[in-house]
């Protein structure tokens, strides 16, 4: 597209257009078609030098004086020559004189001249004066030509190029030789019809100049409506240029901002990124850290490792040589273990045998004893009546009186002899004897052999035996000793009373016949005898021996439960027991013979401090309360705190409720008891001494416990011991 030039496209200007404008106009205004009209121009040019020749020529016929310039005189002068009036000559002067100063100079004639002529190129813008004027010119020429040049050839060539120049045919003509042989032939031959060529050609040209002229003003609109339309598309083009830019700007500003954002959100990813990769750094350091502690920890470890397995070699062959001597001592350990078993079992039966035996001699001298009392009633009778007869002698009666409380006192253990060494206790005796109840029954298994200071009389051989004294500690376990030694050592000594206990019970036993006992009394027999044949009746030897210690309130039942256990059957009017009493008796608990021990106490408090001392080595205990006595439910605590006290919660205990065949005066119920057993771990049973209800029941109860309880700690034992090999041994 083309740009505005910038050229300044005027419009040709009318030679001749004001009579003082002079022919410089021509040059002062730049033709847009030049490059077109060079030729025409150079055609001007030399026509224009014809001219003023011709001008300058007919300056001097003007200054016919030679002053230089042509006065408004001079000119008048040519009236006579010129076909034309004074009025047209002033005219020409006035058309000449540019300034008006009444003079013309040479420049101002030559200028106005061809002036003249050229206008006379654009006749049609002409007014009509002028070529009027101008008609007279050519006139006034043709006819001084037609009078002066004649046939000059010369002339007529000037003639026919000034009439050229006149009309502007040079502009309009490219070849005038045509119109000029014309000229010449019509100039020659019909003289007359010249004016009329030259009218003819002087329209034909005007119009040709009209033509020209229009076709120029043409041009002239095209150029401008090109130039309009350059411009025009120039506006559109610097409008879209303008528009473009702001579109690109906006453009680009919506894309700065855009590419701002991104970047920010760039940025603040990549900030996160340097972030997330410092941390990263940082663990990574940290790892290698740890990476370096642990290989320095791994080369320790190492040394450690093989520091660690030379130490397990050593350990390893130290291991193998214990092992050795191990195997060496397990096997001796063995040899001992069956020692030991053989010895263990070998004691057992001896205890039980033992046992078995003073328990048929102490049968036999309970019934010495029963026979005893009998006589003793009868002796007291005797002396009752006795002492009815001598009421009078106040002197012997209190003598009398000491001797009945020392009889009826018959505890043993506790009560010496009869001639008030521990005059003390005699008060005590008479509690015991104060209740409704007879107390006469021995400690230790051995009957009471009570003096009979009734009798008042010693037995053969001296002054009469003392009564058996001693109590069998549960603990000391004298029963062997008793077997080694016949009855010639003592059972035990009844910490009380070391001072007095040590007589032999054999020879106690043996003063016994100078009593005189009737011939019921198994004194003649060996005790062992009966106690053996009645343990041939028992199919085979026990296999282990238990001791069961028997507590609870005075007159629950205790012996009344025992003697039914073991003998089945109920003796009403049961004396109260003094000190301690046991039996034995075997049971069949699981194919296994158990012998139980069975230690009977007294329930009545003075002898508490000796029940207290059998807890230790039993096995097991039973704690026995009256269902029919509320106090002695309540007493059962203080029992129990006192086994626990002795042991521990180690043994098993029994609680058994009994007297179950009285329901009617029943004062604890059952659930009473069934919640104290709960609440201590007991085993519980409600049972009847009287009837035999749940004697046997309860007491194997305890047995299998106390059975399962060892068969548990035996197993126990060996696999401790003796991981390889499962041995029964007596644990
Ligand atoms: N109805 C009835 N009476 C019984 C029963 N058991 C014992 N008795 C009686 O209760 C009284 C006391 O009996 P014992 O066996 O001597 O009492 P204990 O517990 O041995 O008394 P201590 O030896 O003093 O501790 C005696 O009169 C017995 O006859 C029983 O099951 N039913
Ligand atoms: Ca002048
Ligand atoms: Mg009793």
């Amino acid at each position: 597209m083309a740009a505005p030039d910038g050229r300044v496209v005027c419009r040709p200007q009318r030679l001749g257009q004001g009579s003082g404008r002079g022919p410089k106009g021509r040059g002062a205004c730049l033709h847009p078609l030049d490059s077109l009209e060079q030729k025409e121009t150079q055609e001007q040019t030399s026509g224009q030098l014809d001219m003023l020749r011709k001008a300058q020529e007919f300056f001097q016929t003007c200054d016919a004086e030679g002053k230089g310039f042509i006065a408004r005189k001079d000119m008048q002068r040519l009236h006579k020559e010129l076909p034309l009036s004074l009025e047209d000559l002033e005219d020409v002067f006035d058309a000449l004189d540019a300034d008006g100063n009444g003079y013309l100079t040479p420049e101002e004639f030559t200028t106005g001249f061809s002036h003249f002529f050229f206008s006379q190129n654009n006749p049609s813008q002409e007014d009509a004066g002028e070529q009027v004027a101008q008609r007279h010119e050519e006139k006034v020429y043709q006819s001084r030509g037609n009078e002066d040049l004649g046939d000059m050839g010369e002339d007529e060539e000037a003639q026919f190029q000034m009439l050229m120049d006149r009309l502007g045919a040079q502009k309009v003509l490219e070849d005038e030789s045509d119109v000029k042989q014309l000229w010449l032939q019509l100039k020659k031959d019909e003289p007359h019809l010249l004016s009329n060529f030259e009218d003819f050609l002087t329209r034909i040209f005007s119009q040709l100049q009209e033509a020209h002229e229009e076709k120029n003003e043409l041009e002239y609109a095209l150029k401008r409506k090109i130039a309009a339309y350059d411009e025009e598309i120039q506006h559109l083009y610097e409008e879209m240029e303008q528009q473009i830019k702001s579109e690109k700007e906006q453009f680009l500003l919506k894309d700065t901002e855009r590419f701002q954002a991104r970047s920010q959100e760039l940025e603040q990813k990549l900030l996160c990124k340097e972030q997330e990769l410092e941390q990263l750094t940082q663990k990574q350091k940290r790892l290698e850290g740890q990476c370096t502690a642990l290989h320095h920890d791994k080369h320790e470890t190492k040394a450690e490792n093989t520091k660690l397995k030379l130490t397990n070699q050593e350990l390893a062959r130290e291991l193998e040589r214990t092992s050795w001597e191990l195997q060496d001592a397990q096997q001796q350990l063995e040899s001992l273990q069956q020692e030991a078993c053989k010895l263990h079992q070998e004691k057992e039966m001896e205890v039980y045998r033992v046992t078995e035996s003073l328990q048929r001699e102490k049968a036999g001298l309970l019934k010495q004893l029963d026979f005893l009392r009998e006589r003793n009633k009868h002796l007291r009778d005797e002396r009752d009546i006795c002492f009815q007869k001598n009421k009078a002698a106040k002197a012997n009666t209190a003598a009398s009186r000491a001797s009945w409380k020392k009889r009826s006192g018959s505890v043993i253990g506790k009560y010496v002899d009869g001639r008030g060494i521990l005059r003390s206790q005699s008060e005590e005796e008479e509690e015991v004897f104060s209740i409704p109840r007879r107390s006469s029954l021995g400690l230790s298994g051995y009957p009471l052999t009570e003096e009979e200071p009734g009798t008042g009389e010693p037995g053969p051989g001296g002054p009469y035996p003392r009564p058996l004294r001693r109590i069998i500690s549960i603990e000391e376990d004298p029963l062997p000793q008793l077997l080694d030694g016949g009855f010639e050592q003592p059972l035990s000594k009844c910490p009380e009373e070391e001072e007095v206990s040590d007589q032999g019970v054999q020879g106690q036993i043996q003063e016994a016949p100078p009593l005189k006992l009737t011939p019921t009394s198994p004194r003649g027999q060996p005790v062992g005898k009966e106690a053996v044949c009645k343990e041939e009746s028992s199919p085979s030897a026990p296999d282990r021996l238990f001791k069961i210690v028997f507590v609870g309130n005075s007159a629950v039942g205790k012996t009344s439960f025992l003697r039914r256990f073991c003998e089945d059957r109920f003796s009403p009017g049961m004396a109260a027991t003094v000190g301690i009493d046991y039996r034995v008796k075997t049971v069949n608990v699981d194919d296994s013979q158990v012998a139980l021990q069975l230690w009977d106490t007294a329930g009545q408090e003075r002898y508490r401090c000796i029940t207290q001392q059998f807890f230790r080595k039993a096995d097991g205990v039973i704690v026995m309360y009256d269902l029919t006595d509320k106090q002695s439910f309540l007493s059962v605590r203080r029992w129990l705190s006192s086994v626990e006290e002795a042991v521990g919660d180690r043994v098993p205990v029994l609680l058994l409720g009994n007297k179950l065949d009285n329901e009617k005066e029943r004062e604890v119920p059952r659930g009473l008891g069934e919640q104290l057993a709960k609440d201590n771990n007991l085993i519980f049973y409600e049972c009847s001494a009287y009837s035999g209800h749940n004697t046997k029941e309860s007491l194997l109860h305890l047995a299998r416990f106390l059975k399962e309880q060892e068969d548990t700690v035996r197993e126990d034992t060996i696999q401790v011991g003796h991981p390889a090999k499962k041995k029964s041994c007596c644990g």
